[in-house]
């Protein structure tokens, strides 16, 4: 189905929940140019041929939570199959977290008909069997509900201003379901970090980060 890639770079999918700082983390790492950063699509969620999905799906979920993951799903996959000739691959979030998070949240609170969750299932099923998807590690910028809420109210982007803390709770709690506790296939190992931090004390955090995602260009102390 897919052109089989000349090879992988090493891919690392930062995971986390809204607010739980991963474009703040991505960009500690622009400073590498071995790596190539696919950050979230959200501007394509934004504007597609003028539509903006992801503020519908906000608006009126019961109609366009459907569409909007569809096609989250559909820019998700174009970054999991673009090519790099870079050694490492960060990517922010992945068809993963669609499929074990925001999906199965919009199937419990019922914006998602269970006859809408399955077609969304039968396509994850399908890109899985056909196509290797790489991932090497998860960083998992794990957060208290709390402290993102705080950082989405800061942040206050238009399309998430009706967001309701129980939702980011919920978010939180299917993120631990699946990267701590593993309920869901999880594609590599995972790496937590406490992103509850704040920028002045977090660079610890990004450095011992630092080790784990550039461990391929790490040159090997040969004494
Ligand atoms: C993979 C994936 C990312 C993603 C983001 N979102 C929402 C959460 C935030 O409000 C915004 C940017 O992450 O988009 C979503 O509803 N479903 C998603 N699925």
């Amino acid at each position: 189905l897919f052109s089989s890639q000349p090879k992988h770079p090493f891919t690392v999918f930062v995971e986390g929940n809204i607010g739980s700082g991963k474009t703040t983390f991505l960009k500690h790492f622009e400073k590498f140019n071995d790596i190539c950063l696919l950050t979230e699509p959200v501007e394509r969620w934004r504007n597609l041929n003028g539509v903006n999905l992801f503020d519908l799906m906000y608006k009126n979920p019961e109609r366009f939570a459907m569409p909007f993951q569809n096609y989250v799903t559909l820019t998700m996959l174009k970054l999991h199959i673009q090519e790099t000739s870079k050694p490492i691959k960060l990517m922010e979030r992945s068809m993963f977290s669609a499929r074990y998070c925001f999906v199965e949240k919009m199937l419990s609170n019922g914006t998602l008909h269970e006859g809408m969750y399955h077609v969304l299932q039968e396509w994850y099923n399908f890109i899985h069997d056909h196509h290797h998807v790489q991932c090497d590690l998860i960083v998992y910028l794990r957060t208290s509900p709390e402290v993102a809420y705080e950082r989405i109210k800061k942040r206050a982007r238009d399309e998430e201003s009706c967001v309701p803390f129980e939702y980011i709770k919920d978010l939180h709690e299917l993120h631990e379901n699946w990267l701590i506790h593993g309920q869901f296939f999880r594609p590599a190992q995972v790496l937590v970090l406490d992103a509850n931090l704040d920028l002045e004390n977090i660079n610890s955090e990004y450095r011992r980060s630092e080790l784990s995602v550039l461990k391929p260009i790490m040159i090997e102390n040969t004494n």
